[in-house]
Formats: structure tokens, sequence, C-alpha cells
């Protein structure tokens, strides 16, 4: 039998590529699967990978930190007298296991076993989708006749595991990062489900990674941006939007409101779920990071809320005649800001609003005339390639389900005969062998201490800014708005189906607007569309927008180019104008980018 152990050994991986990788092992034991006796397995932790092998080196399974999101030790629930005694009630082997957390006076006193969950959602890959799958490792120590001896060994693994996913040193104590999430949810975002998809998608994962929130439900349309305004924001450990892009619109404006917005955009990161009807930005982060999309499957950008990586994005500077604003996203005039306006009263539809909406904006073709000045970035030849979609859109995922109908019922190993001895201390302990279920994909809902939930009336953290809305944000390089512009920028006049602006690779979640864009590259593509240009060929051009294909047009009516700046002066008083999907005031609009201004939480795949 061999001894547990917590090591600095060093050994060689094999990976998918064959490449042979160094890896240091940290922890290494013998388990029993559960229902196959004298099938032995080892389950090693590594700097990179938990990895289960079975003794004959016939199958292995293997989760990548970067998938792990948490462990928790549980005690076997205490059964009511009587229980399962029912006549109508039959299991075959023995009962599902029930645990509680250590501290609940629920818990059964004569089970000494320690519990380790190990809760992981896998990235699978196949020839047609990928997905993530939740995946729940269970461990039983029983190596003791204490339960404080098991419970030491099974905390062992869990603060090694802690240490391994917060990228700390390993030690007997697990990281505490006692700050909280301040959650934001627009609960009319989308088709109106926001609330419901963060408890059942995104409250699971934090509960699991045992990340503490507060929660707050905006009340009305400017609630989110007050709050980021008024507070003491420091005492987050990041602002997370739960809704559409405009929510994080407001977050960010409430951001620049502060006469802190440097050391606050610096200090808080700012993240977004996407339940919104656009979801540019959600949809841009999984682009980057190669994270699978797939619309209300919150997974991936929900263990961006957990493993705290952050990367920088740009903020555009807007400027209209009465107003300055920070933009993420992208500014619109024409056909595509007319579809985000108009299609609002099919809000009830989700993102489906938008395709709708064209469809009928395309029978009625509207031309608007004006004027557009821009700062062309000469050169664009350091940006990276584009990139295309990662995923097939028709991929399934069973990520986030809760109770998938696969789920694997726990059976505890009472009846598993193996009898092992080991010796700690010089002194010989009755030892039994372990246990892990593999692949149970089982779920737990659990109220994290310290998490609250607030829906009304807003109190608590101290006020910080000034309560009156001032704008701040870098210094403008631009003359004002009714001023000449400098002589090398170019420009476009006359009838114009649309001009639009964006600065993320996507602008919706199938509308993949950028391809060459990157989160913080200090460029915006702006896209004119002249007048004069046939339904059909719009349509094709929206059509390539799915995959991208239609940046490569630049012809007589279409022209996509990389600026960082703009001013639009459109002609006559009617039509809208969008910053971030939000309408602003209709006239004179200029903008500018400001790389590296705002930190974002962003999936901890390895690119
Ligand atoms: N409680 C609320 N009641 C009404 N409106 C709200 C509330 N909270 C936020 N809003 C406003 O709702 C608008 C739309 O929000 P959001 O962007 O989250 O959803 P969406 O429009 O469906 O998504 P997307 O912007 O991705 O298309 C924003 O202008 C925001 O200010």
């Amino acid at each position: 039998m061999a001894q547990p152990k917590l090591s600095e050994d060093v050994y060689n991986v094999k990976n998918g590529d064959n490449a042979v990788s160094k890896e240091t092992v940290y922890l290494e034991e013998t388990f029993y699967i559960r229902l196959k006796k004298k099938t032995p397995f080892r389950v090693r932790l590594t700097s990179n990978r938990l990895s289960l092998i079975k003794d004959d080196s016939s199958k292995e399974q293997t989760i990548p930190l970067q998938d792990i999101i948490g462990s928790k030790c549980m005690r076997s629930k205490r059964r009511r007298v009587g229980a399962g005694s029912c006549v109508c009630r039959s299991f075959v082997g023995k009962p599902p296991l029930k645990v509680v957390d250590e501290d609940s006076g629920d818990l059964d006193e004569n089970d000494i076993s320690a519990y380790l969950y190990i809760y992981a959602y896998n990235l699978k890959r196949s020839r047609r989708s990928l997905k993530r799958e939740r995946t729940t490792i269970t461990l039983q120590f029983r190596s003791y006749d204490k339960y404080e001896d098991n419970n030491r060994e099974a905390q062992r693994w869990r603060n090694t595991i802690k240490c391994l996913i917060a990228n700390e040193p390993i030690t007997n104590v697990v990281p505490q990062n006692d700050k909280k999430l301040l959650i934001l949810i627009n609960p009319k975002s989308g088709s109106g489900k926001a609330v419901e998809l963060f408890q059942t998608k995104v409250a699971t994962i934090l509960n699991e990674a045992e990340i503490p929130y507060y929660l707050r439900v905006t009340e009305s349309a400017q609630y989110a941006r007050d709050y980021i305004r008024t507070r003491d924001v420091y005492c987050w450990r990041g602002v997370v939007a739960v809704g559409g892009d405009g929510v994080l619109f407001e977050i960010l404006n409430g951001m620049f409101e502060r006469l802190d917005w440097q050391q606050a955009l610096a200090e808080v990161p700012l993240a977004i779920i996407p339940c919104g009807s656009g979801n540019g930005l959600a949809r841009t982060i999984c682009h980057h990071y190669n994270e699978p999309y797939i619309t209300h499957n919150l997974t991936g950008l929900s263990m961006a809320l957990v493993r705290g990586k952050t990367a920088n994005m740009d903020v555009v500077r807007v400027e209209t005649k009465s107003k300055i604003m920070y933009s993420f996203l992208s500014v619109g005039w024409g056909l595509l800001a007319d579809i985000d306006i108009e299609s609002e009263k099919l809000r009830v539809i989700g993102g489906q609003r938008f395709t709708l909406w064209a469809l009928a904006r395309l029978i009625g073709l509207r031309k608007y005339k004006g004027v557009i000045h821009y700062a062309r970035i000469k050169d664009v030849s350091n940006l990276p390639k584009p990139k295309l979609p990662l995923t097939i859109s028709h991929s399934v995922s069973h990520d986030g389900e809760l109770d998938s109908p696969d789920t694997e019922d726990f059976v505890d190993c009472y009846e598993n005969t193996e009898t092992l001895t080991n010796v700690v201390n010089g002194k010989r302990h009755k030892r039994v062998d372990s246990w892990h279920s593999t692949n149970s994909r089982r779920s737990t809902f659990y109220s994290t201490r310290g998490s609250e939930y607030h829906s009304v009336t807003s109190s608590g953290s101290e006020m910080r800014s000034p309560v009156h809305a001032c704008m701040h944000g870098p210094a403008s390089h631009l003359p004002s708005l009714m001023s000449q512009l400098p002589s090398h920028w170019e420009r476009e006049e006359g009838e114009f189906v649309m001009a639009y602006v964006s600065y993320q690779a996507y602008i919706g979640e199938d509308l993949l607007f950028a391809p060459r864009s990157q989160l913080s590259d200090g460029v915006m593509w702006l896209l004119i569309i002249k007048a004069g240009i046939t339904r059909s060929q719009i349509f094709s051009f929206l059509m390539g927008m799915s995959h991208g294909s239609h940046s490569e047009i630049n012809g007589e009516y279409i022209k996509m180019i990389p600026v960082s700046a703009f001013r639009l002066v459109p002609e006559g008083p009617n039509g809208y104008i969008t910053v971030d999907g939000e309408l602003v005031e209709y006239g004179p609009i200029q903008a500018e980018i400001f790389p590296n201004i705002v930190n974002l939480l962003v999936p901890n795949n390895n690119l």
C-alpha cells in the first residue's frame, strides 16, 4: 500500500499532443472506486492537474487544474429514524450519500469519514462541439478510526487544491480573500430571466467555489450607475453586471463619475454575465479566451468570477452636444442602431428580436445624410490575424445544468471488504479503503456563508464619492465638438445606410463585427455603408457577420476602416444614435479610444 504523501516529486506527463512535460506532484494516494471492489486508483494532484489512474494504468481520468473551481470538506448527514424503512422506496445497494457541512448540527456522529468534494467544469472537445461538463469527484477519507484524523487528511487535500487554484504557495492554511463580489442584476434585461439565471447557474458555481457575494437587483434604469458612483467600491473583489451590455455601460459610467475613477478602475475589476439580448462583450470575451459561448449557459464566465484572472480593456470617450460618456462596445447610426432601438418592443423574445427587425428594416430601407470624419490608423499590420468563431453554432452543452438525467447516485462503500493498514506516528491504525466516484455530475446548491441578497432599498457601504454626477476620466485629445478637426483626418459625405463603430470583435451573440479586434489594442473599427447598395448586398453582408467574412469586403458601398477617433455629423433631426446599444441624443457625436483603462475578469484558459 502506497502511503499518502505531500511531496515535491516531479514526474513526466504525456499531454494530448504526446509532448512530455514535467509536473510537481503535491499529493498522491490510493482510493478504491465504489462498486468495483479491488479496483485501486491512484489519485494524484500535481501543479497542473488532478489525475485518477487505475493501478494497472489501463484507465486514466485527468482534470486540468484550470477546470477545478473549488473543494469542500463534508460529513455524512444523520439519517432520520425510520428513514429508508418506507415500503414505497427501495434502493439498489446502499441509499445515496447525504452530506452536510462540518459544522452542521445534523451530522452523523457514527460516521468517522471525512468527504472531500472537488468541483470541476471540464472543457470537452468533440468534432462538432466544445462544451463544459460538470464533474464532482468525491473522495472519502476513512483510513483512521477517528473523524479528526480523517478530516485532517481531507483538509490537507482541500488546502492544497485551494492554494493551487489561487496560484499561491502551498501551506496548511486556505488562502483567504474575504472581499465579496458585488453582483448587480438587471431583472429587465433580455427576456427578463436574469435573476433566475443567476440563481440557477451562477450562484451554484460561486457557492461551490466559496466565493462570497453581495447581490443587488436594480430597481430602475441608472440604478447601477448611481450605486457605483456613491459606494466604497474598494470593499469588493470585483463588480459583476448580470444582464446585457447596458448594465455594464451603467457600471462603467458610474466609475467615471467618481473622482477616484483611475484607482477604482485599476483596483476593482469588472465582469459580465450575459443575460441580455445583445451580449456583445460577453461573446467577445469568450471568443478571445476559447471559451464556448452558448446562450444562457453561463458556466465559462461564472468560472472567470471564481478564478480572478484579469485582462485590460480599452474604453472609448464619447462626446455628444450635451454629454460625455464612456463606452466599451460600439457607437451606431442608421440601420443597426434602428434595429437595436426599434426592436425593443420585441424584447420578450430575446436575441431573436434583432433578426426579425433586421428583415423588417431591410424591406423599408432608410437613408441618412451626414458627414463622417475619422483619424485612420495607417498600420494595423501588427494586429493578430482575424480569429474565426470557435464553436459550431449548434453545439450543445450540459454545463451548469443541475441534476442532469445521467446523474449517478452515490453509494457509500461500507460494504467494501478491502481493509488496509498503515502506520502513523508509530501506531497501527485500522485503514479501510477510500473511494471516489468519477463523472458523478451531481449537483448541490449551497448557500455560501457571508453572501447576501438584497433587492430593495440601498444601504451599507460608506460613501466615497460626491453624490452629484460629474464625468471624470482621461483628458481628451480632440477639439471640441463644434471646432475644426486636424487636416490629416479623412471624411465621407453624402447619403448612408449606416455607420457603425465597434472596438470589440462581437457586437452581438451572432455578430462577429471586427474579427481582428482585441480587447486592448487601441483600435476602433468603423464600418460605413453608403446609400445605393442593394438590399441583397446588405443581406449577404449581414449574413457574413455571423462568421466574420464581411470584414474582408471593401468595395464601392462598404468600407471597414481602423480608426483611433471619429466624428459623425448627421443632417436633419430624425434618427437614432446608440452607444453600447443605449439611445443617446441625436446630433453630432465624436469619440476617441483610450487603451488599457479597464480591468476585466476573464476565463483562465490556456491559450
Ligand atoms: N430595474 C430596471 N428596470 C428597468 N430598466 C432597467 C432596470 N435596470 C436596468 N435597466 C435598464 O435596462 C436597459 C437594458 O439593459 P441591458 O442592456 O441589461 O439589457 P438588454 O438591452 O436586453 O441587453 P443588451 O444591451 O445586451 O442588448 C438599460 O438601459 C438599463 O439602464
